[in-house]
């Protein structure tokens, strides 16, 4: 049974909106996009910085509405929900962001973080608000007496462990994990995940897991889908993408690996400055290669006829739309040929439950 059905989702902002001119025009930031995820496993979306992966997370937590296409979480779509619905459901469907810093209110203290999902909902907990409070904060490895501390006085590991706790409150079935380690020191990276999956194996959480880096979702994820350009141009169950991979693209992020570790020792600690290297290292080295800009076609109704399309590596490159059509990766694929040119491919399944939209998809070493 699946918790989270996405179908065909697409999502455009206007330009302007983008902060990309004055005039007309649409950005696709979600190009069709489509996946399932069954109950008590985990999704990685995957993809370079700005490729879309935020964009549908926020979709699929229903605090934003897609341009065309459905999303299905916990049986229902949040998009056709009203307000009453929408916080019922919201019960059900929690996230765990990027920046524990940020995430975290600084005046409150941590017990009552925890607490605050249940005042929200106007619930109280079997035995109590604070001894529940008290309970989860154990359950995520941090010692009853944090919950009189404030997030300063906290590690980041601990204040991941804090925002873990807050979305666990309402007993979800579904966490949007949306970057939830990039934050952290490379040792503690690994503890939280370590965390993450053992109260999944506990509580049978079904995860969407949303990283720029592949080696952190080789963790987790049981299934795998690579994003680029909003569109995802390969999926497939996690052990066989990263052994074969069925796309130059996750072939490049693949390859990406050893440098990105490399580079955060080469920076020393290990610590905070590593992460943040091999965040660096994975925005910039995609940046380094030149992607040609590309107009995609208009959805029917989301633009004014002639107004441009552009899809998010475009606007990422700020080069002009230029090339109308074709495979938007072939600037940077070993495997491109003239056909990559003319013709754009469409995800089509290479093997069963492998779907890749590359017309050399079985020529991927
Ligand atoms: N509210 C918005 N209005 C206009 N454009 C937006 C909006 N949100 C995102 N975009 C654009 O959509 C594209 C995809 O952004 P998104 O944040 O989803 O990518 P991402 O893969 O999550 O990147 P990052 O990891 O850097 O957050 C980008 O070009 C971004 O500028």
């Amino acid at each position: 049974m699946s918790t989270l059905r996405v179908d065909e989702v697409v999502k455009e902002y206007p330009l302007r909106a983008a902060g990309l001119g004055r005039g007309g025009g649409t950005l696709r930031a979600v190009a069709g996009v489509s996946f399932e995820v069954a109950e008590g496993t985990t999704f990685g979306l995957v993809g370079e910085s700005g490729c879309g992966k935020s964009t549908l997370s926020r979709i699929v937590l229903g605090l934003d509405a897609p341009t065309a296409g459905r999303v299905e979480a916990c049986g229902q779509d949040p998009a056709t929900l009203g307000r009453a619905a929408l916080k019922a459901w919201r019960r059900d469907v929690q996230i765990v962001a990027q920046d524990p810093a940020g995430a975290l209110p600084a005046r409150m203290r941590v017990g009552r973080i925890v607490e605050e999902p249940w005042r929200v909902h106007r619930l109280t907990p079997k035995g109590g608000r604070a001894a529940r409070a008290a309970e989860l904060l154990a359950q995520v490895g941090l010692p009853r007496r944090h919950a009189e501390a404030f997030p300063h006085e906290l590690s980041g590991g601990q204040r991941q462990r804090v925002v873990i706790a807050r979305a666990l409150a309402l007993e979800p079935r579904l966490v949007v994990c949306d970057e939830p380690v990039s934050a952290l020191d490379v040792s503690v990276q690994a503890q939280v995940l370590e965390l993450l999956r053992g109260l999944q194996a506990e509580r049978g959480l079904t995860y969407l897991f949303i990283s720029h880096d592949l080696g952190v979702v080789k963790h987790m994820a049981d299934e795998v889908g690579v994003m680029y350009r909003g569109a995802m141009v390969e999926r497939g169950p996690a052990a066989e993408v990263y052994a074969r991979p069925r796309h130059p693209y996750t072939r490049e992020l693949l390859d990406a690996i050893p440098s990105i570790r490399q580079a955060g020792r080469r920076r020393g600690s290990g610590g905070a400055d590593a992460a943040a290297a091999g965040h660096a290292a994975a925005a910039a080295a995609p940046a380094a290669v030149a992607a040609p800009a590309r107009g995609g076609r208009p959805a029917p109704d989301a633009a004014p006829a002639g107004a441009p399309v552009l899809d998010a590596a475009a606007v990422v490159a700020q080069a002009p739309a230029a090339v109308e059509r074709g495979c938007p990766y072939r600037a940077r694929c070993p495997l491109a040929v003239e056909r990559c040119a003319a013709e754009a491919p469409l995800p089509r399944e290479v093997q069963p439950g492998r779907w890749s939209a590359c017309h050399r998809a079985e020529e991927v070493r």
